[in-house]
Parts: structure tokens; sequence; C-alpha cells
């Protein structure tokens, strides 16, 4: 870490792209090999009360993998994403991660921003700190989270004369600032309009290269989830019914026949036995 905050103290500017070959040195070690960490879900079942929602999951997601998980309105996504954080209990079944976690390995970011409105930026980056943040580099941590999401001309600003994208910058920052080898999305882009969308969704894929944690998206955006993701689970009546390789190289051309043509066969297997679409 100590390289990295050199890059900010005074009197030496700044340059995104030191940051971000910091970053990538930081998470993915001196080898190349991912920080991220690998996890095994075991016979996971989820209920509430009398609504089984997880019947049996049985996944491994390797250390680094970009998984993005959709379904249908309801089918438990959401769910199995808040297992996987803690926010959950279990009803019964396991889920294992390759090395002992501390809490700040695994982190979530939601689909609202969630800032605190009386805390300027680079404070609520701070927040994501947890315990670490009263340590005497935490400032130059959140300043170089900023930098990462290409916000830190915002670290002096209240959240409300921010944009929702900008909101959702912060949010990731505050997310990325712990350094986490798991990063959760629950619909972090949901809020956002069409080309917003699309620029938080090449700053996702940036910065989980460079980062090299391991990403599960939730998300009702097929096409967000095949640009995005090296594979698709399909969640369906409370298992994994597809679990989909998305073998096109990055960076990935937005609209290419490739990725319609692969959004169009997960869109069809949500789609079967129904005409209804309104609640993809
Ligand atoms: N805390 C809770 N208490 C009771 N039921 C819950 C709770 N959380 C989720 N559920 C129920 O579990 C089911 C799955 O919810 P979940 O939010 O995981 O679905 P989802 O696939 O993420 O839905 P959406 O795409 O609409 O966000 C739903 O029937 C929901 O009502």
């Amino acid at each position: 870490m100590q390289e990295a905050l050199r890059l900010i103290s005074p009197g030496a500017e700044p340059v995104r792209a030191d940051f971000v070959e910091q970053a990538r040195r930081l998470r993915h070690g001196s080898d190349g090999a991912s920080r991220g960490l690998a996890l095994t879900i075991r016979g996971l079942r989820k209920s509430f009360g009398d609504n089984e929602v997880l019947r049996g999951i049985d996944l491994h997601i390797p250390a680094g993998q970009f998984v993005a998980i959709v379904g249908r309105s309801g089918c438990g996504k959401s769910t199995l994403l808040r297992l996987i954080a803690g926010l959950e209990t279990i009803t019964a079944g396991t889920i294992g991660f390759s090395e002992e976690t501390r809490p700040e390995d695994v982190r979530v970011m939601f689909q609202e921003p969630r800032l605190l409105p009386w805390a300027r930026v680079l404070s609520n980056v701070e927040v994501g700190l947890g315990h670490e943040r009263h340590l005497p580099d935490a400032q130059a941590r959140a300043e170089s989270a900023l930098v990462e999401v290409g916000l830190d001309e915002k670290r002096g600003q209240w959240p409300a004369v921010l944009s929702g994208g900008q909101k959702q910058r912060v949010a990731l920052a505050r997310a990325l600032v712990s350094q986490p080898r798991v990063l959760a999305f629950d619909e972090p882009l949901g809020a956002l309009d069409a080309l917003t969308r699309i620029s938080m969704q090449r700053l996702l894929e940036r910065v989980w290269h460079d980062q090299g944690f391991t990403a599960i998206l939730v998300t009702h955006d097929v096409s967000e989830a095949v640009a995005l993701a090296d594979r698709v689970l399909v969640i369906e009546e409370g298992g994994i019914a597809h679990d989909i390789e998305v073998d096109i190289p990055r960076p990935r051309r937005r609209g290419s026949a490739q990725l319609a043509a692969l959004e169009g066969s997960i869109l069809k297997n949500l789609l079967q036995g129904t005409e209804d679409t309104s609640d993809l």
C-alpha cells in the first residue's frame, strides 16, 4: 500500500494510469495470478417461512471469474447474492471461500447508492474502510479509490449535487476502497439511463479487470450479463437451470452479432412456456 500512497502525496500529481497499474499489481501479485477468492456452494437452500426460494444450489466459481445471475423477477437472484455476501442466513447447505475471509473481503454494491447525505464524497468512500477508516492512510486510500472510478474532482462535494451515475461511482469507490476479493453487484445499474448505464458497465469491467476480484452480478438485463460476464447463470424454480459460458473475447463490442445471438438464446430460455415478458 505504501507505494500507492506515495502516488498521491503532495507535490506529485497523481496520474490515473499509475493508480490503475498500482492497483493491478496489488491485486494480482507479481505472478499475475488473480487475487479474487474462489467460491464453492453445496446443497444451498433458503426458505422464508413456507416460501422455499432456493432448493439446492451447487456451484463452483473460480477465483477472479465474472459471473452474472439472471432469471425472472422473484426467482431468488438477490437472495443467492445476499447469502454469498453473508447478509442472509442459510437454511441448509454450505458456502465456502478458497481462503479465510475478513469482512472487508466480500463487498456488495446495491441499486441505490446508499450514500450518507451529511458526509462529503471523500468521507462517504472512507466509510467503506470499516474499522480501518481511522488509520492514518484512510484518506489517501479513499482518494485512490475515487481516482480509480474517475471521480477525484468531486471529493469535496455533497452527495446531493451529484448525478445518479456519479453517485453510483462513489458507491463503487466505497466498495473498492477495502480492496475486496469478492464484489457482489445487486442490479447496480438498474436505475440509470441507457447511456450512463453503458459507461458504468465499461467502468465495472475495467475495475474488475484491473483489480482481479471475483465478480458476481445480479441483473435483469441479459444484454448487460453477456457483455460483462465470463459466465451467465439462469435461476429457475430455485435452482440453476442453465450455466452458460460466454466465450467471447474482450473488449466486447456492444451490438455485435455474437453478443446478440447469445442474448437471444438466453432470453428464449427465460421466456420458454410463456408469452409474458413484463417481469423480466
Ligand atoms: N427478507 C425476506 N423475507 C421474506 N421473503 C423474502 C425476503 N427476501 C426475499 N424474499 C422472497 O424471496 C423470493 C425471491 O426474492 P429475491 O429478491 O431473491 O428475487 P429476485 O430474483 O432478486 O427478484 P427481482 O428480480 O424482482 O429483484 C421472493 O418471493 C421474495 O418475496
